[in-house]
């Protein structure tokens, strides 16, 4: 199983919630460990933050995660949507935490190994973008 090992720099700007959570959890050094091609630098945060509140998505308070609500003409369209993104959460190996009343679809996105936010989470709001606006 790949692991993560997530690295503070001194006088990086990750969110102070994102470091307490690590460190309160204790397993910085027990965490799933895997290459830090998915940790995102500080522009490249900022930068994809950008992107995504531009594209509908909002940070969520109190969590470093990025959240947004869909909605779609049918239950069944939106049941083929979560289906659509299930699929590309297995393949990444990474999951959305998502919730769905009807046609409505509530989706937050973190790296749980990580306590927050990395290219993974990225990659897959990218992907949800995409699948929303060609449907
Ligand atoms: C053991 C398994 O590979 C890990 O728990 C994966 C599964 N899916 C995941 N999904 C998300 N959102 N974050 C994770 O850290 C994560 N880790």
């Amino acid at each position: 199983m790949s692991r993560i090992i997530c690295i503070f720099r001194a006088g990086s700007s990750w969110p102070l919630s994102r470091v307490s959570t690590i460190l309160s959890r204790g397993d910085i050094f027990s965490a799933p460990m895997s290459s830090s091609t998915h940790w995102l630098s500080p522009a490249e945060r900022e930068q994809s933050l950008t992107e995504l509140r531009g594209a509908g998505w909002a940070q969520v308070e109190n969590r470093d995660a990025i959240f947004k609500e869909l909605h779609f003409k049918s239950f069944n369209q939106a049941f083929g949507f979560m289906s659509r993104v299930a699929l590309q959460a297995e393949k990444m190996n990474h999951h959305p935490e998502w919730f769905n009343v009807y046609n409505k679809v509530h989706i937050t996105l973190t790296t749980h190994d990580c306590g927050g936010l990395s290219k993974r989470d990225v990659k897959m709001a990218k992907f949800i973008d995409k699948i929303t606006f060609s449907m």
